[in-house]
């Protein structure tokens, strides 16, 4: 067995899990549909007329997918983006997460799920410029409620799961693109999140960081049990996903 292969199986096993369990993932609720989207139409109205953005969106999300949302700009996939994540909510039809009905919630409800089991990544890495790394995850800890006691644990264990162990306590400026969205993808899933919506993440980075943030992205999934939602427009990422929707104004094709 090759060194890497032996350290990776080492790991695996600390991990509690067999190799055969990881890679086949045979965890009792693999195939259970985390967020399912019915019939979702948006519409906009702009000066006396009605802008129609989504036109009838269906898909499904099940735990610990990666689901990539293509298309050009324009086509609609913040939009969709932003009903997914309660951010804003549909015209028509209804959006279920985690067995219950998101998008007919009251906004007090649908927050208080989005701040528990929702964790958010935008292409603009959204950090505290003067805050280190360390500081930008405590940060999202303290606004989620955690416990102080249970901070120094999950900022490092957080940090060290993307990577950044050498570079705690850097502040974003100190930092490349691809670590300080790093930083931001440990700052969104400290609070233990069930769903990762991304928006755009590898947008701003070049072809190497993109496939690194995406190799993080795979391993929180297998580590975190995390469900990834994401657009994109870079084609050379697509591979990774477990499902593609293509939008094309406003439908999937
Ligand atoms: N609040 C709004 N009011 C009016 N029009 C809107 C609103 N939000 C989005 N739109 C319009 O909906 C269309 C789709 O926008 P959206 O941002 O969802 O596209 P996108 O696929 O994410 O594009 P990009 O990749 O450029 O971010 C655009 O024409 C946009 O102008």
């Amino acid at each position: 067995m090759a060194m890497t292969q032996k350290i990776e199986s080492e790991q695996r096993e600390a991990d509690g899990r067999s190799v055969d369990s990881i890679e086949r993932d045979d965890r009792p609720d693999k195939d259970e549909v985390l967020l399912t989207v019915n019939q979702v139409e948006r519409m906009f109205p702009v000066g006396g007329n009605t802008l129609h953005v989504l036109k009838g969106i269906q898909m499904e999300v099940k735990r610990r997918q990666l689901v990539m949302l293509k298309g050009r700009s324009g086509s609609g996939k913040t939009t969709l983006l932003n009903c997914l994540g309660g951010l804003d909510t549909p015209s028509k039809g209804d959006i279920w997460f985690n067995k219950q009905p998101f998008s007919r919630m009251s906004d007090d409800e649908r927050t208080l799920v989005r701040r528990k089991d929702m964790g958010f990544i935008f292409q603009a890495f959204a950090l505290m410029p003067l805050l280190s790394a360390w500081e930008n995850v405590e940060l999202s800890l303290r606004m989620a409620g955690t416990p102080r006691s249970e901070w120094k644990e999950r900022v490092a264990e957080c940090l060290e799961l993307v990577g950044l162990e050498k570079r705690m306590h850097h502040r974003p400026f100190e930092l490349s693109g691809g670590e300080q969205q790093r930083v931001a993808i440990a700052k969104a899933i400290a609070h233990k999140p069930i769903l990762l919506l991304a928006d755009e993440p590898t947008a701003e980075l070049d072809t190497g960081m993109s496939a690194q943030i995406m190799a993080v992205f795979q391993n929180i999934i297998r580590t975190e049990n995390v469900s990834i939602c994401m657009t994109t427009h870079d084609p050379t990422i697509l591979e990774v996903a477990d499902h593609v929707y293509e939008m094309v104004d406003g439908k999937f094709i």
